[in-house]
């Protein structure tokens, strides 16, 4: 898909299921070279990056087989370390291949991960965490050469809880002889579901959720069946999609816990909220207000994967909304494409202030990485007139066929 065009002004309304999430079936497909074995995992997403996943499974030797949303992975035969580039290079989160292939093979080739439109993204937490453990890895002309020779459990202290270094050390430790100890790690619910896969295959790991982890080596695995949690960011981009068409949306199969941080700022602009235990109704007010503050932090604060998307609803907030984006330095690019659209936006290095408008305009804008796409679309579906986004392939990445979804709640959506 290179361009989407959006009619706006319709409202969004109607009911919606929410499917797996995105950051949970990434490093879960990884973790299927680890068993050996057969691994089924239901509720797996259309995306892009599951297709990069697929090819890299297959690459090194595993069978892959989709019927529907459900993926049977069977890594008996993996026969290869080494990642081809190309597919490492498309995305980023191919970097926890890292851990599973240590773990599984003992060695692995693969280069820098790609996919940097949001900022730099370091992996030295990923890199030291692994050398504790025993690993030797050699960085050579763009390659990370990793050997080990049996990685060893160790204390491992994150400067940052980073949500990719947490899921790497995971994967890594489970053979390691001993307790692993992951202090400050990632409390991200994709962090749990990760650990709620290695041990539904027969793994030991406790902790996921709060900042200690602790992985108990194993010395085998076995097959393994495992639903993927429903995709917190997606539910709260079509919330998002509602208020901001003054509609009215009921969304399935969500963990209402897992996306408080929004909630909380839905309500403060206005929304009404209804919950059961597996679904959320969104009413939207007539007039949306401004929301003070938001600040991106790790889980269980405000996403960062949700700044773009909160930023499309204030852009039409009456008053002034202020964002902090603390966890990435460059994720404000879709907000020079919200201004082309008639948004009034500052940017001052880390902190934007939006200044609400009554209405904004259709316009040809450029989606320049997945969040960002998800804004200008949202920001399309409230708009007057038509609006067209560019390589809108970045949307892909993370939003199973959205323009379909998009038309059953009432948007008028086109693929171009
Ligand atoms: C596939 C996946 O799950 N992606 C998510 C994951 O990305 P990812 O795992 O890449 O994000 P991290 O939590 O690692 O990164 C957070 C911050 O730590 C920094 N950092 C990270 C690792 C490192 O070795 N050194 C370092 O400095 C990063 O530059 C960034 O500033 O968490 C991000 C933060 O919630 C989300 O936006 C991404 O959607
Ligand atoms: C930044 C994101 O993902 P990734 O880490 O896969 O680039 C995201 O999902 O918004």
């Amino acid at each position: 898909m290179s361009k989407l065009m959006i009619r706006g002004g319709h409202k969004i309304e109607g009911e919606l299921r929410v499917g797996g999430a995105k950051n949970s079936v990434l490093p879960i497909l990884a973790a299927t070279v680890l068993n050996g074995k057969v691994n089924i995992v239901h509720d797996i997403p259309k995306l892009s990056d599951v297709e990069v996943m697929i090819k890299i499974l297959k690459a090194v030797g595993c069978g892959v087989k989709r019927e529907g949303n459900t993926m049977i992975v069977d890594s008996s035969k993996l026969n290869n370390h080494k990642i081809p580039e190309e597919l490492v290079r498309e995305m980023r989160s191919s970097i926890v291949f890292l851990g599973a292939m240590l773990a599984r093979c003992g060695e692995t080739i693969m280069s820098y991960p790609g996919g940097c439109e949001i900022g730099p993204r370091p992996i030295d937490l990923h890199l030291k965490s692994l050398r504790e453990m025993g690993a030797v890895i050699e960085e050579k002309h763009g390659f990370l050469i990793c050997k080990s020779k049996g990685l060893k459990a160790c204390e491992i202290q994150l400067d940052f809880p980073s949500v990719g270094a947490t899921e790497n050390i995971m994967l890594a430790a489970v053979f390691a002889q001993g307790t692993t100890t992951i202090r400050n790690a990632a409390r991200e619910p994709e962090i749990t579901d990760l650990q709620n896969f290695i041990n539904a295959m027969g793994g030991k790991v406790s902790g996921a959720g709060s900042a200690t982890i602790q992985i108990e080596g194993v010395k085998e695995l076995h097959d393994v069946e495992h639903t993927i949690i429903p995709d917190r960011i997606v539910a709260g981009t079509y919330l998002i999609a509602a208020a901001m068409t003054k509609g009215e949306i009921i969304l399935k199969n969500v963990i209402p816990e897992h996306i408080q941080s929004t909630i909380y700022k839905l309500k403060e602009s206005g929304c009404r909220i209804l919950y059961t235990q597996d679904s959320i109704k969104l009413v939207a007010p007539e007039k949306l207000h401004a929301i003070e503050s938001t600040k991106t932090l790790p889980y269980p604060g405000f996403p960062t994967d949700m700044q773009s998307q909160i930023m499309a609803l204030m852009t039409m907030s009456e008053g002034i909304s202020i964002i902090t984006e603390n966890i990435f330095e460059n994720r404000y690019k879709h907000a020079y494409e919200l201004v082309r659209m008639g948004a009034n936006i500052k940017i001052d290095g880390r902190v934007a202030i939006i200044k609400g408008v009554p209405k904004l305009t259709g316009a040809t804008v450029a989606a320049n990485d997945l969040r960002g796409g998800a804004a200008l679309i949202l920001a399309g579906l409230a708009a007057e007139g038509a609006t067209i986004i560019e390589n809108a392939k970045h949307i892909e990445r993370g939003y199973d066929h959205i323009e379909e979804v998009l038309k059953i709640v009432g948007a008028e959506i086109y693929k171009l």
